[in-house]
């Protein structure tokens, strides 16, 4: 139960872990919360730790707005605003605030808080007129987790106003973004392109998904003391000290033996690099030994990857007995002698990670490979899929736009249908092993590049192959990879733009980073 001391330390995404809900799971909590502690002060405290927030911001802000414009829209999110507005107000702080709501509507709670916010002298702007017409830090409390369509009308007016106004310096959304779908990640219609969004009780899985990210600017958490009120199950934003965690442990005695061997199979003609980035990427993410095998022409297959020497070039029945980890699919095609491939290593004794045709294959629900998953199934083996959510809506028989408004649901559905760890690529790329599910926070647009895939099948087959279990190793495996995008100890900035290849070289060196940095931490 939340004890009376409702404000706690704000959390940060990758410095702090926490759970992420959906829009029920975050009602359930409100709900169980009601019973220890009033509603109304819960809200109180979530106006009052947003102002709080923003007061800190003020005080070490070398360009003061000339304005704190404060927006409270028609629900109780319009009353953590207009808690906010006092808040500050009471502060000392240029105060102004647009109430979209009559007095006498909303709920007791948002009534209440608008009495409070009456006790103090805080001018009005007209919310039939939208305009700010000076240089203003703008706090948008116009529509939280109880959206229910596109905002339209005035929200709608205001919403835009925020995002193209010349007067707008900073904007801070309470809870969420207006205008998101807090639990798929997507615009609903207009919403609000927030600098700082402070968001209470838990995050929402759409603050991390899709759109929610870009829109959310840099995102901060306010538990109010309801951790203990969430499911031990729901899902988890792990922080970069609980991902470093499970790098694996490379000692002085071990030989390449112990750091697994892995197997890329894939590259068909005219795809040969997907197999070879593949490889790549397993090789300089740890594993002891890679060898690929193409299913390309004899002609069309390189004598080596002379940039990789390091890289074999073994048969299909050789690679089945050499590797400890088979990562399957990268630029394998379709054909008829993939569907062969594919068939054969469903039936080999190793942990498998599938990707890109191999799913496509799957997808196709031939009986041979029904028959295949279903030994593997029975035989217990691991098995991650790293489906991006075409090829998840593929393999669900379902539309792409389906699996992107339920993409907990779609990657749960295929976790228990083919008894995997699945791995669903995208702005906020979801690992789930049935009930266990962990959301990425790591990565930028850099990663949207050909090739990318592949490189995360190598990585994930690495940490596999070097004893991590299957869901450790695709969960950290999607984290080392976007950690690409983030800046080197010596970078400023990380690359907004690169190639493949690019990226095998950063995860490489991010990862060594990382690894040195646990090592420091432990002397
Ligand atoms: N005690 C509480 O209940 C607490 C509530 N919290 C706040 O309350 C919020 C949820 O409050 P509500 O459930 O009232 O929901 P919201 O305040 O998010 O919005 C609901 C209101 O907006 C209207 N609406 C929905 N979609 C619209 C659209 N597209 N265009 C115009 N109007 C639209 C609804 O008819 C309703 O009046 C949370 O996001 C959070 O900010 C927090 O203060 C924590 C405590
Ligand atoms: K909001």
């Amino acid at each position: 139960m939340p004890d009376t001391d409702l404000h706690t330390a704000w959390l940060y995404p990758r410095e702090d872990h926490f759970p992420v809900l959906t829009v029920a799971q975050t009602r359930a909590a409100e709900e169980a919360a009601f019973k220890a502690v009033d509603s109304f002060e819960l809200m109180k405290a979530a106006g009052e730790r947003s102002a709080a927030r923003i007061l800190d911001d003020l005080r070490h802000c070398e360009l003061q707005p000339a304005q704190v414009l404060v927006l409270a829209g028609p629900g109780n999110n319009g009353g953590d605003a207009l808690i906010c507005a006092r808040t500050l107000a009471q502060a000392g702080v240029n105060v102004v605030l647009m109430d979209i709501a009559d007095p006498h509507t909303g709920s007791k709670d948002r009534q209440n808080a608008k009495k409070l916010a009456d006790s103090v002298p805080i001018p009005l702007v007209d919310a039939r007129h939208p305009v700010i017409d000076r240089d203003s830090w703008i706090v948008d409390g116009l529509l939280g987790i109880g959206i229910t369509r596109a905002a339209e009308g005035l929200i709608a007016k205001w919403i835009e106003l925020i995002n193209h106004s010349p007067n707008r310096r900073r904007v801070y959304s309470l809870d969420s973004p207006s205008g998101l779908n807090c639990d798929t990640g997507l615009a609903m219609g207009p919403a609000v392109q927030a600098d700082v969004t402070l968001s209470y009780i838990a995050c929402k899985l759409g603050l991390l998904s899709s759109e929610g990210k870009d829109l959310c600017g840099t995102l901060m958490i306010e538990p109010l003391n309801c951790e203990r009120l969430i499911e031990p199950d729901a899902l988890q934003a792990p922080s970069d000290q609980q991902h470093t965690a499970r790098l694996p442990h490379r000692l002085h005695a071990h030989h390449k033996g112990n750091h697994g061997s892995v197997s890329v199979v894939g590259g068909c003609s005219g795809m040969v690099g997907a197999a070879l980035l593949a490889a790549r990427s397993a090789i300089l993410c740890g594993a002891g030994r890679v060898a690929y095998s193409l299913l390309a022409d004899q002609a069309d297959q390189p004598l080596l990857d002379f940039q990789f020497p390091e890289l074999m070039n073994k048969s299909l029945e050789d690679v089945l007995t050499f590797s400890t980890v088979l990562a399957v699919g990268p630029g394998m095609g379709q054909s008829g002698l993939a569907e062969q491939v594919l068939n054969r290593v469903l039936r080999a004794n190793q942990p498998l990670v599938l990707d890109a045709d191999a799913l496509n294959l799957l997808a196709t629900d031939s009986a041979t490979l029904g028959d295949g998953m279903t030994h593997r199934i029975q035989a217990g083996w691991q098995t991650v899929l790293t489906p991006h959510p075409l090829e998840a809506a593929r393999l669900l028989n379902t539309s792409t736009e389906w699996v992107q408004h339920h993409r907990l649901s779609a990657a749960t559905a295929l976790s228990e249908r083919f008894n995997a760890t699945v791995v669903l690529k995208g702005a906020g790329t979801l690992t789930v092993y049935k009930a266990r599910s962990e959301i990425n926070l790591t990565g930028s647009s850099l990663l949207a590049t050909g090739g990318s895939g592949d490189v995360l099948t190598g990585c994930i087959a690495a940490l596999l192959a070097q004893g991590l279990s299957a869901f450790e190793a695709a969960s950290t495996g999607v984290w080392l990879h976007g950690l690409a995008a983030d800046p080197l100890p010596d970078e400023t900035h990380g690359p907004e733009v690169a190639g493949a290849s690019v990226l095998i070289t950063r995860i490489n060196q991010q990862l060594n980073h990382f690894l040195h940095k646990r090592a420091r931490g432990n002397r």
